[in-house]
């Protein structure tokens, strides 16, 4: 895999910061931040932005930040409420939304949640003809599926979105719940580019382990968390470099 900047991509083990500033001037100032800290990707959680439905600004702002990122690629997320983000919006303007960032915005990545889009054939043949990395993901904050719903859903969206990123993250109730994403991620992870994450406390290996669970991201933070379970920066370099 490769970004815009044709730097080819670690295959495990990349870091990535999200950005969750409300307006552009706090934005200007957090991407500096983040950038600083050297991350592999930077997530620009468009959800924490007051603006996200004005799509001139966001192309504007896309615009703006790029040459601050020195080559970093940056991954838009537009989270909803439902999969446990701050848009508190209905799946079709999140449809909509979507379309026009995949049209207009010059960006790396693109996160997808499945469950808002499923098989919505006008949006997949848009997608087909951008040159953007889909991150197809699907959050639950309250439970784990198991380990045969795991392999199902993961089918599903190789099925609908294939040559993407799968990204599957869920809030374990047990250890038993931890070990299930563990070794869903090892199995599927040798043949498609997958991020598995258990979180919260309980699940914390999940993003330390990377490399041995062929995950192929894990999510971290500079000052806020954009999820439970989430180490900083420092700490993750630090971890991952005694789990080589
Ligand atoms: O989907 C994810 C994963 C995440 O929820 C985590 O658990 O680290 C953090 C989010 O910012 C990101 O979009």
């Amino acid at each position: 895999m490769m970004t815009r900047a044709n730097k080819p991509f670690k295959t495990h083990s990349n870091i990535c910061l999200p950005l969750m500033a409300r307006n552009e001037a706090d934005l200007l100032v957090e991407v500096d931040k983040l950038v600083n800290a050297k991350p592999d990707i930077i997530e620009w959680r468009v959800d924490y932005f007051d603006d996200f439905e004005t799509i001139d600004l966001m192309t504007d702002l896309v615009n703006k930040i790029t040459p601050k990122l020195n080559n970093i690629p940056l991954l838009v997320t537009l989270r909803t409420k439902r999969e446990g983000g701050k848009a508190d919006i209905s799946d079709s303007l999140y449809v909509q939304l979507i379309e026009q960032y995949a049209t207009h915005l010059i960006i790396d990545f693109l996160d997808i949640q499945f469950h808002s889009v499923k098989n919505h054939e006008g949006l997949l043949t848009l997608l087909k003809h951008q040159q953007i990395i889909l991150v197809i993901s699907y959050h639950d904050f309250t439970k784990t599926l198991s380990k045969e719903e795991m392999m199902k859903l993961l089918k599903e969206m190789q099925h609908y979105y294939p040559s993407s990123v799968y990204k599957l993250a869920q809030m374990p109730r047990d250890f038993e719940d931890v070990l299930n994403v563990m070794s869903v991620s090892y199995e599927v992870g040798k043949e498609e580019t997958v991020i598995m994450i258990a979180m919260g406390e309980l699940g914390k290996v999940t993003r330390v382990l990377t490399k041995q669970l062929n995950s192929w991201l894990t999510f971290v933070s500079l000052d806020a968390l954009s999820a439970p379970g989430q180490m900083t920066i420092e700490q993750a370099k630090e971890l991952l470099s005694q789990f080589k």
